[in-house]
């Protein structure tokens, strides 16, 4: 995210197409930055402002994309309205507008002119990203693609709708037939495939009302008992803890999806070339996971230095008689923190440890601003090499990508100083598990502390669960009451501006 804000920071940006319009949801799009304001606009209970303002604007507000409105941001820029219903009428491929069969053509973007695409090669980023001379990634825990700005516009339309399938069939990788059925009835909510509504593994009853508010919903047990009425209504699929399982035979089942909404910034799950073939897209939501997870990095940190959980054991334990003397933890307060990965989670747990006025250093694939390395005091290091010597602790907040994979393993455990902490808040494959137990039980480094594994949970019988110097959590870096209502509003923008061919606030393109 923090990334995608450089790069987007540049961009000037207007929108002022408003058609289709039923209810109404504003964004608030500049290009310049502002002073912070944080506002009052969070009118009712069941919203939830997000934490930052539009990425476009670096003011830091506050906004609610739900509530009718942006906070006071103070931002100049021009509002656009995207609409709370995916257009009626006739069938849209994941590829864009479909003519029922027969009608004229319709413009791409009725009654505006699409501004262009942002070149990518063009970004900051992407042109940090060629010259980078390290491998850690984008700094977004678990994610394997980048971000699109927000002013990423006049989206490429897709492969199928310059050359559908002569059959009328869908073909592998070649995207879906031009369908002329009706989609949606005129008044009928846009239909959105969830694995299920509570449960196990169900979406949580208060964010499929959230949902329903917006779309139909339709679960995997509706549409395999009844696929040939369903399939043809699905437009979006909401993917929640990453389910369901979005493979061939689904996508080509699907032929009028056009988004695949995932809950959550890491998105190593989804075979985003395999989608984007389809013609379909995928979004996250970097919004709303990068302050519980940098939270979470924190707070593994400082459990882990203090021997928290140990000590928790000690005080509840039925056999304890006295509290040891020499029993210690090591002190995170001017400690040297590592930050692998410094994208908007990497920088909110920089934020973090100035508080406790810890030494910073980070690598990244791009080096940051200076301003915002002032802001946190952070150090730069081309290498990491570097960081993994002089950190006491060493924090992984990179994406999960083929370059990042085992990024840590024997070499550089080994780098570490016998006296370091390895904290991984990204995910689990990022370090060499093997290389990790060797070295905790050879106090080649002194302790860890993981929220994510491979694979999760890890079999009972694994050895990093026998071994005192492991902190180990259920991956629950946005499991918070917060995190997760916040997804679910980001990831509905996010399919709301999709379904309406509008400007996708958090789109992830394959590499
Ligand atoms: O990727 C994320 O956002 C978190 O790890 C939750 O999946």
């Amino acid at each position: 995210m923090g990334n995608t804000e450089l790069r987007s920071r540049k961009i000037p940006f207007t929108f002022s197409a408003m058609l289709y319009r039923t209810s109404s949801i504003f964004m608030h799009v500049g290009s310049q930055s502002c002073p912070k304001r944080m506002t009052t606009t969070r009118s009712s209970s069941d919203r939830m402002a997000w934490s930052t303002c539009h990425p476009l604007c670096k003011c830091g507000s506050m906004y609610d994309i739900l509530a009718a409105g942006w906070g006071a941001c103070g931002t100049t820029g021009t509002p656009m309205q995207l609409t709370a219903r995916a257009l009626p009428g006739p069938s849209r491929g994941a590829g864009g507008h479909r003519a029922p069969a027969g009608s004229p053509p319709r413009p791409a973007h009725p009654g505006a002119a699409r501004p262009q695409r942002t070149p990518r090669a063009s970004s900051p980023q992407r042109r940090g990203a060629a010259a980078a001379p390290a491998r850690a990634g984008s700094g977004r825990a678990g994610t394997g693609t980048r971000i699109s700005g927000r002013a990423r516009v006049g989206l490429a339309r897709s492969r199928r709708e310059e050359s559908p399938p002569p059959d009328g069939r869908a073909r592998a990788g070649q995207g879906h037939p031009r369908l002329p059925s009706q989609v949606m009835a005129e008044g009928e909510l846009p239909s959105v495939l969830i694995l299920d509504i509570g449960g196990t593994h169900g979406v949580l009853e208060d964010l499929a009302a959230l949902l329903k508010k917006h779309f139909h919903l339709i679960t995997m047990k509706e549409f395999l008992g009844n696929k040939e009425e369903m399939r043809k209504k699905i437009q979006s699929i909401f993917v929640f803890e990453c389910r369901p399982t979005i493979d061939r035979e689904l996508l080509e089942s699907l032929p009028n999806l056009k988004v695949i909404a995932n809950s959550g910034v890491g998105v190593d799950h989804l075979d985003l070339k395999m989608i984007s073939s389809f013609g379909v897209k995928v979004t996250n939501t970097p919004h709303a996971v990068a302050d519980p997870t940098a939270d979470i990095g924190m707070a593994l940190m400082l459990a882990s230095a203090r021997r928290l959980v140990e000590g928790c054991h000690i005080a509840l334990s039925p056999d304890t008689k006295y509290f040891a003397v020499d029993w210690l933890g090591v002190e995170v307060t001017r400690a040297t923190l590592g930050i692998i990965g410094m994208g908007s989670i990497g920088y909110k747990v920089a934020q973090r440890a100035r508080a406790f006025n810890m030494r910073i250093l980070y690598h990244n694939r791009n080096r940051r601003r200076k301003e915002d390395e002032e802001a946190v005091g952070a150090h730069y290091c081309a290498k990491m090499e570097d960081l993994l010597q002089q950190s006491d602790f060493v924090m992984l907040v990179v994406n999960l990508t083929p370059e990042t994979h085992k990024l840590i393993g024997k070499k550089e455990l080994g780098l570490m100083k016998p006296t370091a902490t390895l904290i991984n808040i990204s995910r689990g494959a990022v370090i060499d598990q093997d290389a990790l137990v060797e070295a905790l039980q050879n106090k080649v480094i002194r302790a860890a502390a993981l929220d994510v594994t491979y694979p999760e949970p890890l079999p009972r019988d694994h050895p990093l669960l026998n071994l005192s110097n492991v902190i180990i959590t259920p991956h629950i870096g946005t499991a918070t009451v917060q995190a997760i209502r916040m997804m679910a509003e980001e990831a509905i923008a996010n399919m709301l501006a999709a379904l309406n061919d509008q400007p996708i606030p958090s789109e992830v393109f394959p590499k």
